[in-house]
């Protein structure tokens, strides 16, 4: 039987916003794309499938964040795939992938946030970093980085139990600038290791029996800026070294698509 190839996270932020093109700190408010953004996403759809940089028939599962922006950007990507492909993959909407939550600081520009934190007399020593100061009234980033750990899990636990089956399976997450950059942090074991004794049990976050809860012993929350950039509309490519679940690494050559056989030059763990 052939190999199937090593399973992959394929992570898109969704299309242009008003608020993503002027730069204005974006969290929870809903907005749609723009007109731009709607052709954008279509035409990435168009492009992913035809270009095989994404076979459809290998994708098992998407997952996105609730906001409209995320939304409209899967139905746009999957306008391109026949009515049969679409229903052989499973959309699980998941409030743990919302972005951020910027608090005070929703709305604003990087340099009006710099400033209304220097009104407030913080920031005196060194420059305020998100990824390790958080947001006033917002997410700090131990919350941030527990629920998206929270995410890594699940698709961790599908890929590992896909592999075990010998099928092939791409899963797609729809987000956000900062949810999904910090994501990848994480994806790569960057920042600091918390244990999550003490912590409230969750309830699930999103609908699906077949998504396993899992319950996290540990999660890691980064420290600093994973220093990746992430457009709107952009994707990113998260796959495993040695085809080994416990090995999650950045596919640097992105979205082009390794015949399984060549993947033999990485060594292999398969089962
Ligand atoms: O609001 C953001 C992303 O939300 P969304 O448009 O829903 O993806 C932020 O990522 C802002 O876009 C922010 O201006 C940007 O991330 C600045 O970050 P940095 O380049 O690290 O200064």
């Amino acid at each position: 039987m052939a190999k199937a190839p090593t399973p992959r996270c394929i992570i898109v932020r969704h299309g242009q916003t008003e608020w993503s093109k002027s730069g204005q700190y974006t969290g929870l408010t809903d907005l749609p794309l723009t007109e731009y953004g709607v052709g954008q996403m279509k035409r990435t759809g168009e492009s992913i499938f035809r270009n095989k940089f994404i076979d459809p028939n290998q994708i098992t599962y998407i997952f996105t964040s609730p906001r409209i922006r995320a939304k409209k950007t899967v139905e746009l990507i999957l306008e391109n795939l026949t009515e049969e492909q679409r229903t052989n993959i499973r959309v699980v909407v998941d409030e743990d992938l919302r972005e951020w939550e910027y608090g005070d600081y929703e709305g604003l520009l990087t340099e009006q946030i710099v400033q209304l934190r220097k009104s407030r007399n913080l920031d005196q020593n060194r420059p305020w970093n998100i990824w390790r100061d958080g947001c006033e009234n917002g997410e700090t980033t131990e919350q941030i980085g527990l629920r998206l750990s929270r995410v890594i899990g699940r698709i961790q636990n599908l890929h590992r139990k896909h592999q075990e089956e010998g099928i092939a399976s791409d899963i797609m997450v729809f987000a956000h600038g900062h949810a999904l950059r910090y994501f990848a942090g994480l994806w790569l074991r960057m920042g600091e290791e918390k244990q999550c004794d003490g912590q409230e049990p969750q309830p699930p976050t999103y609908q699906d029996d077949t998504v396993p809860f899992i319950s996290l012993k540990s999660y890691r929350h980064l420290v600093d800026n994973p220093s990746f950039l992430l457009d709107a509309g952009g994707i990113g490519v998260l796959s495993y070294a040695h085809h080994n679940i416990d090995e999650p690494a950045l596919a640097l050559a992105g979205a082009f698509v390794c015949p399984p056989e060549e993947e033999s030059q990485h060594g292999s763990t398969a089962k």
